[in-house]
């Protein structure tokens, strides 16, 4: 790569080059155009973020020849695909400049209130002051100079990096004097003048000179304007820049009116003219048409007069309908914000009855969901607490129809179920036996193993009764060591033979009272039958009780049939009184 610029030293990667090109585009204009031409040569060498870096700085310096309608297609496709956010908000802030300048100014606001919105997420400090000077610039562009003020206030000059610090400066003072009569000899004027001039930043400084230079005219300081104007003039020219170069003629051409030189100012005028694009309207123009209606005027040229004041007055239409059509478009745009801001609102609230209204059908499912589980709980409750009493009504049912260590009926129960059934055999005319059945001697049993011993004795008994009867007999113990059996629609006959079998059986077997005692258990036994007592109960108990009391009384250990009237027969008794442990 060839030596471009002597004061700078050679970059050696294209990195290096860019970093020189950002220095020297405000500072050394003509040196810059070399740094970029290298760059050109060098492309192939560039990644796809320098090439698009390059061509923001060539879009930089199409808008600074003023060649706007090259700059902003340029921009757009960096803004469009670069997808660097810091490059991409410095080709915006690149593009309003570019876009106000070419009078399109609704766009230039859209664009600007993009850089707002997203001026809180600018986190590259280069790339967020650049936003920040082109929206102060677009807020005085539109009259909003209290609001421009405050974004200017952002910029920090303090803070800001060399290459920032004197737009920074420039942007921040021009913002002021919208806002307050700036003076000649502003402190801050003066600062911002002597640091661009430090940082060699030429076109801001020759802004800010341009500026107090105007000021010195206003304040009558007319001649000490000239005296500036005329320092300033060959570095302008050099530049190159001819917003600068009309502004610096316009400027003497005032300076001189002031001082009473016409002829001076005629000339300066004719040069703003003449650095001026006369199809545009711009404020060197029309000042300079006025000047010079002005002058011709004082000299009588009444025609030259009239022909500069006629363009003077375009000129002034022209820049009265720019500044209305800013106007308008800085409200249009602020109307288009407010709107888009109102029906996001609209929408966000929208979505917040839509979310109340899920959240609320959700709590409802849930409140439904919750009665459902209540009332299986409830279901679930009442089934056990129906499935408890109910268990526990048949466990105190048979409580009070069972006796409790035997488990056959009890005397209450026996008696009323065999009084029922009686009334139904006799109804059928089917027979019936009853037998009562008492332990002989049971008190020894007691006595001598013990009232436990006595209990299991007992169980044993019903269990070897138990065997002899059928479903339908009736079982149930009349009090102590006494049992009654009801033997329906059984013979005479019948009853003798399953009496006889239990009786046998007791006396022949031996009960299991615990693991080392056995004992043998007879028993005496009463019959009374139907066909000779009745179906009254009272009555075949009677007899049947009758029967056993012969059978204790005749030895034990045996069965006795009630006959009817005074002479019971003594059925079996196979053993004398035997029973014994
Ligand atoms: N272990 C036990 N003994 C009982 C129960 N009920 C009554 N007894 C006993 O049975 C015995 C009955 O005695 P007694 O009425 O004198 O009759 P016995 O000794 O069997 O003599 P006889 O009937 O005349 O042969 C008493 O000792 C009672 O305590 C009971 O539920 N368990």
């Amino acid at each position: 790569m060839g030596n471009v610029h002597a004061a700078i030293p050679d970059p050696v990667t294209p990195a290096g080059w860019f970093t020189r090109a950002e220095k020297e585009k405000l500072t050394e204009y003509p040196h810059f155009l070399g740094t970029l031409k290298q760059l050109h040569e060098d492309e192939g060498l560039l990644s796809p973020m320098q090439q698009w870096h390059l061509r923001y700085l060539e879009a930089w310096r199409a808008a600074y020849s003023g060649n706007l309608a090259v700059a902003t297609p340029l921009l757009h496709n960096v803004i469009d695909h670069a997808g660097e956010s810091a490059l991409v908000t410095r080709a915006s802030a690149l593009l309003i400049n570019v876009l106000s300048r070419d009078h399109h100014y609704e766009e230039a606001y859209e664009l600007a209130n993009t850089l707002m919105v997203d001026l809180p997420r600018a986190t590259d400090s280069n790339a967020r002051a650049e936003a920040l000077r082109a929206i102060v610039q677009m807020l005085d562009l539109a009259g909003e100079s209290d609001r421009a003020l405050k974004y200017a206030r952002q910029l920090n000059p303090g803070e800001a990096s060399p290459e920032n610090r004197c737009a920074n400066y420039s942007y921040k003072i021009n913002a002021t004097s919208y806002v307050t009569t700036l003076s000649s000899q502003d402190p801050g004027l003066r600062r911002a003048i002597a640091i661009c001039l430090a940082d060699k930043q030429t076109v801001y400084a020759d802004t800010l000179r341009l500026s107090r230079a105007d000021l010195l005219n206003e304040e009558g300081h007319a001649d000490q304007a000239v005296a500036l104007l005329k320092r300033i003039e060959p570095g302008i020219l050099r530049t190159g820049f001819q917003p600068h170069i009309a502004g610096l003629h316009v400027s003497l051409a005032q300076a001189y009116v002031n001082l009473g030189k016409d002829a001076e100012a005629r000339q300066s005028a004719l040069a703003a003219v003449a650095a001026s694009d006369p199809k545009s309207f711009t404020w060197p123009l029309q000042t300079a048409y006025e000047l010079l209606y002005q002058i011709e005027k004082r000299a009588g040229h009444d025609r030259a007069a009239l022909a500069y004041y006629e363009k003077y007055v375009r000129q002034d239409k022209a820049a009265m309908d720019d500044i209305k059509t800013r106007a308008l478009a800085y409200q249009m745009v602020r109307q288009q914000v407010v709107d888009k801001k109102l029906k996001l609102e609209a929408l966000d609230k929208q979505n917040r009855i839509l979310e109340l209204r899920q959240a609320l059908a959700g709590k409802a499912q849930e409140t439904s969901r919750l009665y459902i589980v209540l009332l299986a709980l409830v279901v679930v409750v009442i089934g056990l607490w129906t499935f408890r009493l109910k268990h526990s009504q048949l466990r105190f049912r048979k409580m009070a129809r069972h006796d409790g260590l035997t488990g056959v009926f009890n005397r209450q129960h026996f008696l009323n179920e065999a009084a029922r059934i009686l009334q139904r055999l006799h109804q059928a005319d089917a027979g019936a036996c009853l037998v009562a059945l008492d332990l002989d001697h049971f008190k020894r049993i007691n006595d001598t193993y013990g009232h436990a011993a006595g209990d299991e004795a007992l169980r044993r008994v019903v269990e070897i009764c138990r065997r002899e009867l059928r479903d339908s007999d009736l079982f149930g113990r009349l009090g102590g060591e006494e049992f009654g059996i009801l033997m329906p629609a059984c013979t005479c006959e019948q009853g003798i033979e399953i009496a006889t079998r239990i009786r046998r059986n007791l006396a022949a077997a031996l009960l299991k009272l615990d693991p080392e005692t056995t004992v043998v258990v007879s028993a005496s036994l009463g019959l009374a039958h139907s066909a000779v007592s009745g179906y009254a109960f009272h009555q075949l108990f009677a007899d049947a009780d009758a029967a056993l009391y012969r059978a204790k009384h005749d030895g034990r250990n045996r069965l006795v049939v009630d006959a009817g009237g005074d002479t019971p027969v003594v059925v079996n008794a196979d053993m004398p009184d035997t029973a014994s442990a």
